[in-house]
């Protein structure tokens, strides 16, 4: 099963690598605006499965919304450690 961890390190591998027909590549050169619009739309989705939908729906949104933070994370340079000594 794949954790925060490793999945913030395929996606520096992604952005680096820069492979044909990422999804990852695509939302980092859509820019902070766009990645920041998509995870908006995630955590409204979140709160939608949160009221209304089962605990998979819920857990999908929620891995979506991760997804989004970590692409944002990227796109800025930052990294898990940054984030990690605020927890
Ligand atoms: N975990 C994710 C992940 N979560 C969400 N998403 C993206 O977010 C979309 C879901 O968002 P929406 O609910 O807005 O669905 P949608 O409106 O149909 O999506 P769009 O048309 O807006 O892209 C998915 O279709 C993916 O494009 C993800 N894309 C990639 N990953 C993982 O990231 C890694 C790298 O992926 P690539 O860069 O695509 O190789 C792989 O391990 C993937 O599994």
């Amino acid at each position: 099963m794949k954790t925060f961890d490793a999945l913030f390190a395929e996606l520096l591998d992604r952005a680096s690598e820069r492979p044909e027909g990422s999804g990852t590549v695509e939302a980092l050169d859509a820019g902070v605006h766009a990645q920041g619009k998509k995870l908006l739309e995630e955590a409204g989705e979140v709160w939608i499965a949160a009221e209304h939908e089962s605990d998979e729906a819920l857990a999908l949104e929620i891995s979506q919304l991760l997804y989004r933070a970590q692409v944002i994370m990227i796109g800025r340079g930052i990294g898990l450690e940054q984030v990690y000594k605020h927890l």
